[in-house]
């Protein structure tokens, strides 16, 4: 969060922009969120094996929480009943919520989609649970969440066009019974629409327009990162962007690796979150400047040099990859600690890099730049 008087409302400022590429500022009532940004995922209620405050020193201005995982355990009414998310898990930034049907769908059998909604059986005890766009926004409220997401049906791809309209539709008509039941919430919190269509420009294009005819405060795109090529994933997103308000953030959902955030910050996007850097960590995948180091490899088991001595951050810089290595072998707690931060650290200063290049104009040449230390690999 960067050192202002927090806003009492919701804004988007964009500073500097590089072709598409956009750099700019989130304000809310509990700070500012610096643009192109990497929101770290702290799925129920954590950002695995990170305090938050080696999250807030890692240069993140807000985390993700997410409407299915709290709502299963502990429950939407017991985190308001103690004070809200932020003050349960201590974060006093901003913090996204998603709304809860993409994970309905990856994570709980016995679901039933229908117009009013999805019903399904929790992941933890097998107990039915109903799942609303009302009832959705109502649980994103009792979290406290600063930025929530309208309830919305994510199609795997490949998928037909057919399957790709319904579900497109129905996002539609979700979104606004979603942004209707919002209305109830405190100034300064918003809600972002959902840009679904599969693979198929027609329909994304259709989405984009009737949700920026809806004048949502921002906009996520949907549906994306869910096995589909990385070709296809940047199409969509060239497709949809010059559909979407300039003056409103977009927030690409669950993406991705540093290449697929350089390319996506290319094409317009001002948002990210993914499990990468932190599930990455928890496998022993480090990401640094010269590429990824899995260090399960026993090339590492002697090499005392740390991940990278010139990173200001302590995972990078302090430990020696023979020690890393060493916690990996042991499957010691450390090692996934360890490499988390670093992974976080990563994806962070990926961004702050972004950020500035964008705003002197050398956006193409970062881009070149960081792949070349990628290529170069570790000397
Ligand atoms: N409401 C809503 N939420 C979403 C979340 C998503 N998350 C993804 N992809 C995440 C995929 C993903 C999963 C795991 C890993 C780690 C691999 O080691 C990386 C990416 N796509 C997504 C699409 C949607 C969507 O349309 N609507």
């Amino acid at each position: 969060m960067t050192p202002d008087t927090p806003a009492d409302t919701f804004s988007f400022t964009l500073s500097a922009t590089d072709g598409a590429a956009r750099t700019g500022y989130v304000s809310t009532p509990r700070g500012r969120i610096r643009t192109p940004a990497f929101m770290p995922v702290g799925t129920v209620a954590t950002v695995k094996g990170l305090y938050f405050d080696q999250v807030r020193a890692a240069g993140a201005d807000i985390v993700l929480g997410n409407t299915y995982h709290l709502m299963l355990r502990p429950g939407a009414e017991r985190v308001a009943k103690l004070g809200g998310l932020h003050t349960f898990m201590r974060w006093d930034g901003p913090i996204l919520t998603d709304s809860g049907g993409f994970q309905v769908m990856s994570l709980s059998s016995l679901r039933k989609m229908s117009e009013q909604g999805v019903t399904f059986r929790s992941h933890v005890d097998g107990a039915y649970h109903e799942m609303s766009p009302e009832r959705s926004v109502e649980i994103q409220g009792l979290l406290g969440a600063d930025i929530q997401m309208q309830l919305d049906e994510c199609v795997r791809l490949p998928c037909t066009d057919e399957e790709a309209e319904r579900a497109m539709r129905l996002s539609l008509r979700w979104a606004e019974r979603s942004k209707r039941a919002f209305e109830t919430q405190p100034k300064g919190r918003a809600i972002f629409g959902i840009v679904q269509g599969g693979a198929v420009p027609a329909l994304r294009v259709e989405s984009a327009r009737a949700l920026a005819d809806m004048d949502f405060p921002g906009y996520s795109i949907g549906g994306l990162a869910v096995g589909e090529p990385q070709e296809v994933m940047l199409a969509m997103i060239e497709t949809v962007a010059p559909h979407l308000p300039t003056n409103k953030p977009r927030y690409l959902m669950g993406v991705g690796t540093p290449d697929d955030l350089l390319e996506s910050v290319a094409r317009g996007i001002d948002m990210f979150d993914c499990v990468m850097p932190t599930r990455s960590g928890r496998h022993a995948l480090a990401f640094t400047r010269f590429g990824r180091i899995n260090l399960k490899n026993a090339r590492h088991a002697e090499d005392p040099r740390p991940l990278d001595e010139e990173s200001d951050c302590p995972a990078l810089r302090d430990y020696s990859r023979a020690y890393l290595h060493h916690l990996v072998r042991c499957e010691e707690m450390l090692g996934a600690m360890l490499i988390s931060w670093a992974n976080i650290h990563y994806y962070q200063q990926l961004m702050a890099g972004a950020r500035a290049a964008i705003a002197a104009g050398r956006y193409a040449d970062y881009v070149a730049q960081t792949k070349e230390g990628w290529a170069r690999g570790d000397l």
